[in-house]
C-alpha cells in the first residue's frame, strides 16, 4: 500500500496533505519526530514523507521506500542529506516561494526596532521612569546608516525592496547573485566595516557555518546591530555573546539558533540586548497556507509520477 507520512510540523492542521494521501489511497500518518531514531520508524515504507525539521539522515533515507520522495517543508533543507538522497535516488523537493515577503517584512520589523534603539529606550524608562535621547549614544538618521545583506536571494532582495524607500545605504555580499535592484555587490570584509546593521540572508552550508564568529565580530563597525532569520548554525552564539556584551555588539534579534527551541543554557537568554523570535519570520496566515497547498501540490506530482516542481540538488536552498 502507498504511505504518505509527515515527519514532523509546528503547523495546525495537515488538511491538503491528508487529502492528497486519500485521493490515492495511501496510508497517512502524523509524527512528532525529533531525533534520527524516531525518525526512522515514522519513515519505514513510506512513498512520500514531508519533513520540517525532522534529520533526513542516510538512515533514514534508508527506511524510505524505493524511488521515494522527501519534500521539505520551508526553503532550507540543511537538514537533509541530499547528496545520500540522490545516491540512494530519492528525489527530495523544499517550498521555496511560499512565503519570502513575510521572512523579510519580519526582518525589517526586527532591523527597525533596532536601529531606532527602541528595547533599550523601553528597558531605560521602565528601569527609572525616562531617560534623555544622548544617554543612549549617537543615533544616526537612516538616510546615514548602512545596511549590509549577506545573502542576496528572494529574501535578501525582498528584505532590499522593504529597506529602499526609508533611505538607507544598503550593500550586499554574495557570491553566487548577480548585482541587481541597483545594489553593490561587495566581499564581506568591506560588508562588516561598512555596515550600521548586518542581516543574515544565506542557507546553512559548510561555507556559512559560523560566518559570524569572534573574527567577523572584530572586523564589525563599533556599535553594529546584528539580525539573522536565515539560519542558527550562521552565528557562532557564544562569540556572539562575548561581542554584546564588551559593546563591540550593541544589539542583536535573532529567530533562528543552533538548538531549536533555544537550549536552557544558552548565553543569549541573559542579554536584555538580544531579541529572541521562535523561528516565526515565516508565519502569516497566508505563508502558512501557501506552504502547505505548495508541498501538498508536490506530492501529488510525486505520487502521480510527474516530475516536481521543485526538486533540489545541493547547495542549502534554491
Ligand atoms: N526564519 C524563517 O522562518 C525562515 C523562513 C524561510 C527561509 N529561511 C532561511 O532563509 C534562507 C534564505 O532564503 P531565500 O529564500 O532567500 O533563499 P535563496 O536560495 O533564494 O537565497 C539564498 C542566497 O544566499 C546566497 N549564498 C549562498 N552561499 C552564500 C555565502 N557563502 N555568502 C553569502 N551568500 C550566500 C545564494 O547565492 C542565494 O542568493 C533559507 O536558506 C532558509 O534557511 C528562514
Ligand atoms: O516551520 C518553519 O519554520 C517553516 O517550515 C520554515 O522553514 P524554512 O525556514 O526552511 O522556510
Amino acid at each position: 500500500m502507498t504511505r504518505v507520512v509527515v515527519t514532523d510540523h509546528a503547523f495546525g492542521g495537515v488538511a491538503d496533505e491528508a487529502a492528497v494521501a486519500a485521493r490515492f489511497d495511501a496510508e497517512f500518518s502524523v509524527h512528532a519526530c525529533r531525533t534520527e531514531d524516531e525518525t526512522i520508524q515514522a519513515v519505514a515504507g513510506a512513498d512520500v514523507a514531508f519533513v520540517n525539521f525532522a534529520p533526513v539522515t542516510d538512515a533514514v533515507l534508508a527506511a524510505l521506500a524505493p524511488g521515494a520522495t522527501v519534500i521539505r517543508y520551508g526553503i532550507g533543507y540543511d537538514n537533509v542529506d541530499v547528496a545520500a538522497a540522490q545516491a540512494r535516488g530519492i528525489a527530495v523537493a523544499n517550498v521555496p516561494d511560499y512565503g519570502s515577503d513575510t521572512v523579510a517584512d519580519h526582518t525589517v520589523a526586527l532591523l527597525l526596532t533596532l536601529l531606532r534603539k527602541i528595547p533599550a529606550y523601553d528597558r531605560r524608562v521602565r528601569a527609572t521612569g525616562w531617560c534623555v535621547p544622548r544617554d543612549l549614544g549617537s543615533l544616526p538618521g537612516f538616510a546615514d546608516t548602512t545596511v549590509g545583506l549577506v545573502g542576496l536571494g528572494r529574501i535578501g532582495l525582498a528584505v532590499h525592496r522593504r529597506l529602499a524607500p526609508f533611505g538607507f545605504r544598503v550593500v550586499a555580499h554574495d557570491p553566487y547573485a548577480e548585482p541587481s535592484d541597483g545594489l553593490t555587490l561587495t566581499d564581506l570584509e568591506t560588508l562588516l566595516r561598512e555596515s550600521h546593521a548586518v542581516s543574515l540572508h544565506a542557507p546553512l552550508t559548510e561555507e556559512t557555518r559560523h560566518l559570524l564568529g569572534t573574527a567577523a565580530f572584530d572586523r564589525m563597525r563599533e556599535g553594529a546591530v546584528v539580525v539573522n532569520t536565515s539560519r542558527g548554525g550562521l552565528i557562532d552564539h557564544d562569540a556572539l555573546a562575548g561581542a554584546v556584551r564588551s559593546g563591540r555588539v550593541a544589539a542583536a534579534a535573532l529567530d533562528v539558533f543552533d538548538t531549536e527551541p533555544l537550549a536552557t543554557d544558552s548565553p543569549l537568554r541573559d542579554l536584555p540586548e538580544v531579541l529572541l523570535t521562535p523561528h516565526t519570520a515565516f508565519y502569516s496566515d497566508s505563508s502558512l497556507a501557501a506552504l502547505q497547498r505548495l508541498a501538498a501540490e508536490e506530492a501529488e506530482r510525486a505520487l502521480a509520477g510527474k516530475p516536481l516542481r521543485c526538486p533540489v540538488t545541493g547547495g542549502g536552498a534554491r
